[in-house]
């Protein structure tokens, strides 16, 4: 133990490390919810921008609206429905957030992360995080789905972290290894799926990116993030992945490439929230069925847990 990981008391000090480092109001969000469904999903599924159709999959929900769960926060952004499910996908009970939280919306990081540590006091231990995302990787066309092997932290650089304050180790550690924090058995199932689905062509595997939003990229920020090796860029999922590998659970990631970024200054048309949801309805059906199979393949998984 060093002194990084104590967790003794509420002093001043403490207080000011970070406020929102708290087991308790993350628990009475967890014990809100577990009191109130009859489910205990190991499962759980994030919808991103678009992607709240994922949601129709779910058999016999509980539905939760965001505003009714204590201290959780609310949605605000385009296409999110700012309500959790709990039922059956697949056979497979799941935890399905149809709406998450972005830098852009006002919330602090950690409070954008915050749900996930819901999840792992509920008892999840595998994730899905999807999210609608610009292609950056010049290779990349619109609609194909790119799995996240790896992602750039861009908020991290500069201390902007989940994970940073004090420690509570019911939450996992505060170091950790996140070179394989993307699994790489789910990257290998859907692709399986997707070629099984005749969409081989569509399957794209890469490093993505977050900015803080709400606008999107200029032409010259767009050409730095590609100089940094990243292909796919948005506004959400690296917080959200990093706290579910601090709480040990088993990650998958996708962006749909829902529009290409445009670093051309001679091309009149920009990125566009319609664009973005245009092709989420577009790509709705091939999604509900490539998570469908995921959650089934993570929930025979989970199941011997
Ligand atoms: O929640 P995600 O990351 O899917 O949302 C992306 C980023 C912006 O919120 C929005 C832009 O249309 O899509
Ligand atoms: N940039 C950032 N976020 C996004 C984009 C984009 O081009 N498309 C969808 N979300």
């Amino acid at each position: 133990m060093n002194g990084l990981e104590r967790t003794d008391g509420d002093s001043p000090v403490n207080e000011m490390r970070n406020q929102s480092m708290h087991f308790e109001p993350v628990n009475e969000s967890a014990q809100y919810l577990l009191q109130r469904t009859k489910y205990r999903p190991k499962v759980a599924v994030i919808c991103g921008s678009g992607l709240a159709t994922l949601g129709t999959l779910v058999e016999k929900p509980d539905v939760f609206p965001y505003e009714d769960i204590p201290n959780f926060p609310v949605s605000t952004a385009p296409g999110h429905k700012s309500r959790l499910l709990f039922g059956i996908l697949n056979g497979v009970q799941v935890m399905l957030m149809q709406g998450r939280f972005h830098l852009y919306e006002g919330y602090s990081i950690y409070m954008c992360a915050m749900p996930v540590r819901v999840m792992h006091l509920v008892g999840i231990k595998s994730l899905i995080v999807s999210n609608a995302a610009g292609g950056l990787n010049s290779k990349f066309k619109v609609g194909d789905v790119m799995m996240l092997q790896d992602h750039v932290n861009l908020q991290g650089f500069v201390g902007i972290n989940p994970l940073a304050g004090r420690t509570d180790t019911r939450f996992g550690p505060h170091f950790f290894a996140t070179n394989h924090a993307y699994d790489r058995k789910w990257r290998a199932k859907c692709r399986q799926i997707m070629e099984d689905l005749g969409l081989g062509d569509h399957c794209r595997e890469g490093v993505y990116s977050m900015v803080g939003g709400p606008n999107f990229e200029t032409p010259a920020e767009l050409r730095l993030l590609r100089m940094l090796g990243i292909d796919a860029i948005g506004m959400s999922t690296v917080h959200e992945a990093l706290t579910a590998v601090q709480c040990g659970m088993s990650l998958f990631a996708f962006s749909l490439i829902t529009n290409a970024c445009i670093t051309d200054y001679e091309v009149d048309q920009g990125a566009s929230v319609a664009e973005v949801m245009e092709t989420a309805h577009n790509r709705e059906e091939d999604l509900k069925i490539i998570v469908g199979r995921l959650v089934a393949a993570m929930g025979s998984e989970t199941q011997a847990l």
